[in-house]
């Protein structure tokens, strides 16, 4: 929590006000955040001075692991998130690839799944992954790429959160995350879940120890119809102690990810927040 309240308050003391072209808005935006998560002692980092709807955040990260490319699916597990992005962003609507109400296109875990290969084909750098980390395998290499520009033409949006690179330290697994652009009042409140989480499932099915989860930040930004809310309301709150994640055990494998998990198998405990806060969402 100490380090998302550091971040906001950095963006508003420091922070350059950038016209942003896509959303016709301005944005107060700083560049480069480190932030790290204790996975290892289970501090999972969720924001207390307001409500979060944690479970939409997993449910977005078990989309991206199924390789979902359709805004009805998200909403069938528990988050309504890309029902903006897929449905009213006229360019996307404009764009003959997509698909129908609700597609996305080639985006995050399309590309995590099924990256097109030139020569016909498709690589799945998800499985391979799991499959090297489970025979304690790290080859250096251990790269989940969300990022295609070849296929961006192909989607409703450029991934953010768009690389995940595991490496094995003995029977310890870490996990650096790298995001290109941040909305910290909205998305950011997601992507810390989302982090820690894809380390904590990843060790888990892989059989290894996680250990800490390093989260770097380029473009970290604060959008100017929601600067009012974070700076005079949610900055003004006294933060909660942290919560912990609790993950069902029976979950074991990639094939367990895919077919039969749910909300229901996590659990948070611990979670004292203040009320929740609804900020605009830039589409
Ligand atoms: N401008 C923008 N910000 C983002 O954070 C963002 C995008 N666009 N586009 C792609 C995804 C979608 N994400 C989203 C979208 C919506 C919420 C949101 O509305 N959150 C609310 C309520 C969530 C709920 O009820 O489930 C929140 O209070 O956190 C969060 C992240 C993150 N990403
Ligand atoms: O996981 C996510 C996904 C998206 N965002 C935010 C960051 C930006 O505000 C927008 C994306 O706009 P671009 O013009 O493509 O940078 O969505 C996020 O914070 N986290």
């Amino acid at each position: 929590m100490k380090q998302y309240l550091e971040l906001c308050n950095r963006i508003i003391d420091e922070g350059c006000w950038i016209e942003n072209e896509r959303t016709g808005k301005r944005c107060l935006t700083v560049i480069n955040a480190d932030l790290v998560y204790n996975v290892e002692k289970n501090e999972f980092p969720l924001i207390t001075t307001r409500k979060s709807f944690w479970k939409a955040a997993i449910a977005e990260m078990l989309g991206y692991i199924r390789g979902f490319d359709n805004a009805a699916d998200f909403r069938k597990l528990g988050a309504k998130t890309w029902d903006a992005n897929a449905n009213e962003n006229q360019a996307w609507l404009n764009n003959p690839h997509r698909k129908g109400k609700d597609d996305m296109g080639r985006v995050y875990g399309v590309q995590g799944r099924a990256w097109s290969k030139p020569d016909g084909g498709t690589i799945d750098q998800l499985k391979k992954i799991v499959d090297n980390l489970k025979k304690g395998v790290d080859d250096r290499g251990e790269i989940l790429s969300f990022y295609n520009p070849g296929e961006f033409h192909m989607g409703c949006l450029r991934p953010c959160m768009h690389t995940h690179n595991f490496s094995l330290l003995g029977d310890t697994l870490y996990l650096n995350s790298f995001q290109r652009s941040c909305d910290v009042p909205l998305g950011l409140n997601f992507n810390q879940v989302q982090v820690f989480t894809l380390l904590a499932l990843i060790a888990q099915i892989t059989g290894k120890k996680p250990g800490q989860a390093y989260h770097k930040i380029v473009n970290a930004h604060i959008y100017e119809d929601q600067l009012e809310l974070m700076r005079d309301v949610q900055l003004q709150r006294e933060p909660f102690g942290p919560a912990s994640l609790s993950i069902n055990p029976d979950i074991k494998s990639l094939e367990d990810l895919e077919t039969w998990v749910t909300m229901d198998d996590f659990e948070v405990l611990n979670y004292q927040h203040h009320d929740a806060i609804k900020y605009p969402f830039s589409v």
